[in-house]
């Protein structure tokens, strides 16, 4: 059904907190399941995506019970998993078939993966081919490039592996391949990408190494059990500081969101565009995060690229709507993997936003935005991508006429209460 959003001149006032981070949520049911005992998680995000994992977990005989956002794990470490007798259903989430490739691959079992319609066009081989190079015996359309993906475990032994793109999607699989390979396993960035898998590894007791962009870890190690805490996510946050930057005579408090520096890209952009904004940082037993206040602002188009793109790869759908309130141009590029998310994001913010009246180009790695432009009421599309749909709630929000969202339904992926939260804001 389709979300009807109309808003006459809104300010935001109030202290919101936002839903658990994605990639943790995603990883703290993965690590409980590898580790013998039983792990807690607290802050859990309950999105769709990460409601995929527990489910293929559960497929592999792990005990997950769910009360809330607290998560309990029961299991026996990785030796005691069953053969599935189903397909593991990764839904619309790429962390989890792309993570699960590198878990699945070394186990003594028969799997196979499959998710929605987005899944089955997003790149596979690239976590594929540094598997296979340990041994992997993973089979697909297109020589693994695309689901379903037949994943038949066997031994492995570690690989040293220069990333060809920045990924941490791909750096985790291999990691975590290289947890139970035989002989050590080297991944090298490129560039720094999120390390959530990092910090988990070390959390749960695996001994790692890192220097200078390489990361090491000695095969045949066990997880232990350990309790998680997940900070809110800051590419969730983002949504609420865009709408307070261009809304006016706005204020809003975000609590307790991650402020990871590998994920911090958004907060460098807003600063740069000449944001009014405080952090305030929190005591942490874990992943380091902040209460973040922000208010409305007069920003200024910059050049985003290089080294800070995959530090806010997901914002970026947002960073292109604040772009058009700014005043001057905004140029993103090096940000060609947008291309392979959820939907082609490039193309799809281009549309959209010019359907809404914004001045904006597409370009092969990345868009260019000219403002300030009022932005008007229109019916726009999702293409079934979470961070399309909040983008474009936000829009609505500065849009002069009633914005019109075709399927809202996939918000659910990553921010389930997304509409009521923005909406509590409203004074
Ligand atoms: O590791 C993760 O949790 C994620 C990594 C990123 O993907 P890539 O690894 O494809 O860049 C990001 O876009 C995704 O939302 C979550
Ligand atoms: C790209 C995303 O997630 P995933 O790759 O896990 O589908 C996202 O959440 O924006």
């Amino acid at each position: 059904m389709a979300l009807n959003l109309s808003y006459a001149s809104p300010s935001l006032k109030g202290a919101i907190q936002v839903p658990g981070d994605k990639s943790i949520s995603h990883r703290s049911i993965m690590f409980g399941a590898m580790a013998a005992g039983t792990t807690t998680v607290e802050g859990f995000l309950l999105g769709d995506d990460c409601l995929s994992t527990i489910s293929c977990f559960r497929k592999l005989g792990v005990e997950i019970n769910l009360d809330g956002d607290k998560v309990t794990i029961k299991s026996g470490g990785e030796r005691s998993w069953e053969e599935p007798s189903e397909v593991l259903d990764t839904g619309n989430s790429g962390t989890t078939t792309r993570l699960m490739l590198g878990i699945l691959a070394g186990t003594s079992f028969h799997s196979v993966m499959a998710g929605d319609e987005s899944i089955a066009k997003r790149p596979m081989k690239r976590i594929i081919d540094p598997l296979r190079q340990m041994g992997a015996d993973i089979r697909g359309r297109r020589d693994g490039q695309y689901t379903p993906l037949a994943v038949q475990g066997t031994k492995l032994t570690g690989i040293d592996y220069t990333l060809p793109v920045a990924s941490a999607q791909v750096k985790s699989a291999i990691l975590l391949a290289g947890l139970k390979a035989e002989g050590k396993t080297r991944v090298t960035e490129p560039v720094a990408s999120r390390d959530h898998t990092e910090i988990m590894l070390e959390h749960f007791g695996a001994k790692i190494s890192r220097n200078n962009g390489t990361i090491e870890i000695d095969g045949g190690q066990t997880l232990t059990a350990n309790h998680v805490n997940v900070p809110g996510d800051i590419s969730s946050a983002a949504f609420m500081i865009g709408a307070a930057l261009i809304t006016s005579n706005s204020e809003v408090k975000l609590t307790n969101v991650g402020t990871n520096p590998t994920r911090t890209g958004i907060l460098d952009v807003i600063s740069q565009m000449g944001a009014d904004f405080d952090i305030e940082e929190r005591q942490t037993s874990g992943e380091q995060a902040a209460d973040l206040t922000i208010r409305s602002s007069a920003l200024t188009g910059i050049e985003i690229g290089g080294d800070l793109i995959p530090r806010l790869i997901d914002e970026i759908p947002l960073i292109a709507l604040i772009a058009t309130q700014a005043t001057g141009t905004t140029v993103i590029k090096d940000a060609e993997e947008l291309r392979v998310k959820e939907t082609d994001r490039i193309a799809a913010v281009v549309v959209e936003l010019t359907k809404l009246g914004a001045d904006i180009q597409a370009t092969d790695d990345g868009m260019i935005i000219n403002g300030p432009t009022p932005l008007k009421g229109e019916s726009v599309k999702t293409y079934g991508d979470h961070r399309l749909g909040m983008m474009e709630a936000v829009a609505a929000l500065v849009a002069s006429e009633e914005v019109v969202i075709d399927n809202p339904a996939c918000i659910s992926v990553s921010y389930p209460d997304f509409i009521e939260q923005l909406n509590s804001l409203l004074n």
